[in-house]
């Protein structure tokens, strides 16, 4: 089933400073919906067609992402909607309020939006990218933050189909979500902000993917990171064994100490560890939405400064700089 979600987009970059993306991009999004769809993607799909179209009465994105009141529809669009909605679990990153119904996500990525917003530079009327953006709860923080345009990329279809999801009650422009991965991206220099949270860790090369990310933003431009860190100097690294909190896709976790190295050497400027904080059972934990395993059962039963695998807890760190 092809979607032509992305066509927009095409248009509206045309005449931007990101026209240059229209080289690859349109190819790779192609090549993408011919050959790597997920096997539900067609389900998905037709699940999305299904939400009703209502109007709401309220658009709030300043202190939550909300969009109308339980009072704009009746009980059973309610209902409707709710079951809906559910055929996409597991939702882990929000919450979304939608017409008085709560997408209670395992993780509060408000609390995270809330260390890192006092500290970046305004995005009032900024070009921002998102990499590993995941439902895109923070693009519609970033949006309430007034920026122009707010593109993710993100290269999972379930989080792709939960950002259609939300976006289906407020389908506003200047908002976008590209199935793609960072690798994919060409050095476009255009960005003026450019955030990846929760990414670093992931990527097997990180001094590479630290290049990648400064090739998406213009002179001056500011990169916003959040990564999970150790505690120690500049030359401590953690390469956990084959789990970390029980995910198996993690690879390096620098102290800031030394993630400030890397990122002097990969060349930016003005480099500024604004916020360290433990990560909580209280932030990221099962709910009616995401009813599997949770951080309470990654750590360490006994004593929760660790994990189950012995390691330091979950330590995160935003920093910001510029190129
Ligand atoms: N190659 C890749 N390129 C881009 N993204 C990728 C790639 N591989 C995986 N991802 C995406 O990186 C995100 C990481 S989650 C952070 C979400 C949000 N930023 C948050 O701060 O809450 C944190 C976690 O799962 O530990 C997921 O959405 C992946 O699909």
């Amino acid at each position: 089933m092809a979607v032509t979600w992305f066509n927009d987009f095409y248009k509206q970059i045309a005449d931007s400073p990101l026209s240059h993306w229209l080289e690859v991009l349109p190819a790779q999004i192609a090549l993408w919906q011919k050959e790597q769809l997920h096997g539900d993607f067609n389900k998905w799909v037709k699940l999305l067609g299904k939400l009703p179209t209502t109007t709401p009465s309220s658009i709030n994105l300043k202190d939550k992402v909300e969009f109308g009141q339980l009072s704009d529809i009746n009980d059973y669009t309610q209902r409707q909607i709710s079951g809906l909605l559910k055929q996409f679990a597991p939702w882990r990153k929000g919450p979304f309020h939608l017409h008085g119904i709560h997408i209670d996500t395992e993780w509060r990525s408000d609390w995270k939006w809330n260390r890192v917003q006092p500290h970046i530079q305004p995005l009032k009327d900024r070009l921002v990218l998102d990499v590993g953006c995941g439902s895109g709860y923070h693009m519609w923080r970033m949006l309430g933050e007034k920026a122009k345009m707010v593109v993710g990329a993100d290269p999972s279809q379930l989080f792709l189909m939960q950002f259609q999801a939300i976006k289906h009650f407020n389908p506003v422009p200047n908002i976008h979500l590209l199935p793609i991965g960072v690798e994919q991206l060409p050095a476009l220099k255009a960005f003026d902000t450019v955030f990846s949270m929760g990414v670093l860790y992931h990527r097997r090369s990180p001094i590479d993917f630290l290049y990648q990310l400064k090739n998406q933003l213009r002179k001056g431009g500011e990169l916003v990171l959040e990564t999970l860190v150790v505690e120690g100097d500049e030359h401590t690294v953690l390469m956990a064994g084959e789990r970390y909190a029980q995910m198996r896709n993690v690879w390096y976790l620098p102290s800031t100490a030394a993630l400030t190295v890397w990122m002097q050497r990969v060349g930016f400027k003005n480099i500024k560890v604004v916020d360290i904080a433990k990560t909580t059972i209280e932030e990221q934990r099962a709910t009616e939405w995401m009813d599997s395993q949770s951080l309470v059962d990654f750590l360490d039963p006994t004593d929760h400064s660790k994990t189950i695998e012995g390691y330091p807890a979950p330590l995160r760190a935003v920093i910001v700089a510029e190129v």
